[in-house]
């Protein structure tokens, strides 16, 4: 996968150097390039911004360097059919979740657009949507001062659903949201510690009766923090009533 990020802070995006991210850059298997906004403006000062039509506080991004700075990213795009996806995060985007990271792994172009300030002037974005399947996404609803630290979440989050990233495959089957519900709580050495011991049932051997426990923890944490994920709960996936921990 190739993945552009355009930001007037580059170096924010210097994390995406590290861990599984940074190894699977170093071993080819994702191509992260970051690129500097300021690249692409003209003036002696790299203005990037100006005050709002219409009034109001703050400043917007200008539109031109936003789009010189992607169409050098369409020049440079690897040769392919596929329109690149640019990600715009924003307060005012769909919210990013499991399935839309999941959905991202599978395409083969991402373009992230780090605005700051009060946004990017609007028309840079009707205008990408020549060139990009253009996507405003927000990981929640609050704000924050720009879109770098959004970013850095979506590609660790897409990241590590491409084959060859993460060491075990396996490590991302059974995990929070991987199947709709959160995921059941972990244990490890000792077995008893400062007074506190772990369920009984881990120490069974009895695999069957561990899935079990596991799944039904899944359930309780999921109906005690997120009520919301249960939606028409499919009583037949619940394990049989025999737990006992
Ligand atoms: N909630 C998101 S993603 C955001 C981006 C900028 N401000 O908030």
């Amino acid at each position: 996968m190739r993945i552009d990020v355009v930001s007037i802070f580059p170096e924010y995006l210097a994390a995406l150097d590290l861990s599984l991210i940074g190894k699977a850059r170093q071993d080819g298997v994702l191509d992260v390039r970051v690129h500097d906004l300021r690249t692409f403006t003209t003036d002696r000062h790299r203005t990037v911004d100006d005050t709002p039509y219409g009034g109001g506080a703050g400043m917007v991004m200008k539109a031109e360097p936003w789009a010189q700075a992607l169409e050098s990213v369409l020049t440079e795009a690897p040769a392919s059919q596929h329109r690149p996806t640019l990600i715009v995060p924003s307060p005012a985007g769909a919210v990013f979740d499991q399935a839309m990271a999941h959905e991202l792994a599978g395409l083969e172009h991402l373009v992230f657009a780090c605005g700051r300030y009060e946004g990017i002037d609007e028309r840079a974005i009707d205008w990408a949507r020549d060139g990009f399947d253009v996507r405003p996404v927000s990981l929640g609803d609050y704000v924050l001062n720009g879109g770098e630290v959004a970013v850095l979440a979506m590609v660790e989050a897409v990241g590590r659903l491409i084959p060859g990233v993460v060491g075990n495959p396996e490590s991302l089957v059974e995990e929070s949201h991987a199947d709709g519900l959160l995921e059941y709580p972990v244990y490890t050495k000792p077995s008893s510690w400062r007074g506190r011991d772990i369920p009984e049932v881990l120490l069974s051997g009895n695999h069957a009766r561990i899935a079990r426990w596991r799944r039904m923890e899944q359930f309780r944490r999921t109906a005690d923090r997120r009520p919301d994920l249960l939606g028409d709960i499919d009583a037949t996936s619940l394990p049989a009533a025999d737990l006992k921990a």
